[in-house]
């Protein structure tokens, strides 16, 4: 090509300018980067959780540019009131370092800080140049809009970030390490060099936490007819909303769709980010960061990175309150934003189209997450309409049906109850006609080893919990069946339990609701007796709290039923959910 084409070219590329008009790149280079990993192992260092460690890899590459580290205090409060950085930059989420007060209490302004992977591996140095308590509350409502905690960026903000926030600027020593699916990881100069090299003038960007089936592939190709762009489709795979489809199982699928887009159409590319769920704001940040990675459009859909209902089944967000807020913003973004419509199957036609342009004479069929995963729970068919064969194939190895799936049930209730009991009846009934693996948690037995030591205390009794709950997610995880028959008198503990078993298969939660009186009468180990003489203390019922569960899956009272009818109710439930013969 001649230079004077090859100047017009230039002048003529539509790429966006990154996000304030530079690409950042905060990673020193090579001798100095390895001077300062040589000197940070003398500074204070703090090693970084999940969330933070996500953030600090989209800081390093630029792809939170224009930031060059994590907020200060003016930043972070401009951010919550008006979505701007102080110098009037747009900027809707907070990025920040939130640390212990033990840990904040042995700073001071001006000092360095090694900023650690998991493994206590140095990735870079921050230079603190501001420390502040934020209210997380008003951090809250500002970017999430509520208190709620069933909204898991409220529940993480408020329950498991901490109380001082460091503020300053970073100098990168390495990338934060990744072994998994490295060909499809480009940071934005990278992502940015390779558009350029295929040629691709135009790229729609596409955004996503879930595996994409059929309505996603005709959403994104129209996304890129109408647009005339090359499609870029870059999931999250840092950390999404608490039960989603792990990535591994997610790119696999993506993988496998890509075959189904015209040739040298769609790149896939991974995106390390840390989602907050925070709907409209996030879908702004999301837009920012897909221009620093060099889109020059953005597909935003129906309910953008919404976490879904509240308690009361109420949206969190407005379904199209991202695409609102964008289009105020549209003319400062320097990314064209492609707002779309939901895309529906409509039967009749055997094809999809945009929920706008169903008329009245078409069938629409719709098959929803919830219902997805019940059939793929129970093995009933998943229709060729809504995902390719090849997709359908690879969840459902993820997500195994009927006997090859794990489950947890979880006995709770008084000392005396019929936990043991009933955990024994069932674990027979199970075995009667089946070959499963089947681990038995009881609470004496527990005690024996795994919880050697610990007492009666709420603490050792959450310990005591917590350890059988984590045996028990192992269990699920390699498709077997946990019993469990500890007291577990916390609600918390209980809620704990769940959420990690959650994240593998099936949690069911049996109270054994016998009335004390009656575990009292029985008394089988004479511990009742003593407990009213004062000579146990801390005895459960007793002198000790038990906070019965709010919503458990059975609640049963082995008052008057035998084990046998008991273990009956049991197996039915286990059989109705699909997760025994
Ligand atoms: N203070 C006190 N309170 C309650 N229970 C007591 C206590 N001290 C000893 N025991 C015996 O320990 C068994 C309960 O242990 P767990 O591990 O199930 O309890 S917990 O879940 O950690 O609360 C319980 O067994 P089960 O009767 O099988 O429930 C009791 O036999
Ligand atoms: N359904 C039931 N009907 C009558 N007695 C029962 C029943 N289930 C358990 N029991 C009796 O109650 C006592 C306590 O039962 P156990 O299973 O050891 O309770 P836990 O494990 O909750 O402490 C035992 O003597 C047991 O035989």
């Amino acid at each position: 090509m001649s230079r004077p084409a090859e100047a017009i070219d230039f002048i003529d590329d539509p790429t966006p300018l990154p996000h304030g008009g530079e690409l950042k790149d905060l990673y020193l280079a090579g001798d100095a980067a390895a001077a300062l990993r040589k000197r940070s192992a003398a500074l204070p260092g703090w090693d970084l959780d999940a969330r933070q460690l996500c953030d600090l890899e989209l800081l390093l590459n630029g792809a939170f540019s224009p930031l060059e580290g994590f907020l200060g205090r003016e930043d972070y409060e401009h951010v919550l009131s008006d979505l701007r950085l102080a110098d009037g930059t747009l900027w809707p989420i907070p990025i920040t370092l939130g640390v212990t007060e033990a840990f904040a209490a042995t700073l001071g302004l001006g000092d360095e800080i090694a900023l650690r992977d998991n493994q206590g591996v140095p990735l870079a140095v921050l230079t603190l140049q501001s420390l502040y308590r934020p209210d997380r509350e008003t951090e809250a409502r500002a970017v999430f809009g509520t208190l709620d905690r069933s909204h898991p960026g409220v529940a993480d903000l408020l329950d498991r970030t901490h109380p001082v926030y460091l503020g300053g600027r970073l100098q990168g020593i390495q990338p934060p390490a990744h072994f998994d699916f490295r060909a499809l990881r480009e940071s934005p100069r990278e992502l940015r060099e390779w558009l350029a090299r295929q040629g691709w003038r135009e790229t729609v960007a596409f955004q996503t936490r879930n595996p994409m089936h059929r309505a996603h592939r005709e959403l994104t190709l129209r996304a890129a007819e109408q647009t005339g762009a090359r499609l870029l489709i870059q999931p999250v795979v840092g950390r999404t909303k608490p039960g989603d489809v792990d990535h591994f199982t997610r790119v696999r699928c993506y993988q496998a769709l890509l075959a189904h887009y015209p040739k040298n159409h769609a790149k896939l590319s991974l995106l390390p980010l840390a989602m907050r769920m925070a709907g409209p704001r996030e879908a702004l940040w999301h837009a920012i960061i897909r221009k620093n990675y060099g889109a020059t459009h953005f597909i935003v859909g129906r309910d953008h990175a919404g976490p879904g209902r509240d308690a009361a089944g109420v949206p969190f967000y407005e379904p199209f309150a991202a695409q609102e807020l964008l289009a105020r913003h549209q003319d400062e973004l320097g990314i064209r934003i492609v707002p779309f419509p939901a895309m529906v199957y409509a039967a009749n036609r055997d094809s999809y189209l945009p929920a706008t342009d169903v008329g009245s004479d078409d069938r629409v069929e719709d098959l929803s997450g919830t219902e997805l995963r019940r059939r793929l729970q129970t093995g009933e068919e998943i229709p060729a309409w809504f995902t390719y064969p090849e997709i359908a194939t690879i969840l459902r190895e993820r997500h195994p049906a009927g006997a090859r799936r794990g489950f947890t049930l979880f006995f709770t209730g008084l000392s005396g109850a019929g936990k043991s009991t009933l955990a024994e009846a069932v674990i027979a009934r199970l075995l009667e006609s089946s070959a499963r693996q089947i681990t038995l948690l009881d609470g004496d037995d527990v005690r024996k080893h795994l919880s050697r030591g610990l007492g009666f205390s709420r603490e050792d009794r959450s310990a005591n919990v917590r350890r059988i709950g984590w045996v028990a997610a192992e269990v699920t995880r390699h498709g077997g069946i946990a019993i469990c028959a500890p007291i577990a008198p916390y609600a918390d503990d209980r809620g704990e339990v769940r959420r990690l078993v959650e994240q593998h298969g099936s949690f069911v939660e049996v109270h054994v609701a016998t009335p004390i009186e009656v575990c009292e009468a029985r008394d089988r180990k004479g511990l009742y007796a003593q407990a009213r003489a004062g000579r146990i203390p801390q005895f459960t019922g007793v002198s000790d709290p038990y906070e019965a569960p709010a919503a458990p899956e059975l609640r049963l009272d082995t008052a008057g039923t035998t084990p046998h009818a008991l273990a009956d109710a049991v197996l039915a439930f286990l059989a109705e959910r699909g997760l025994a013969g």
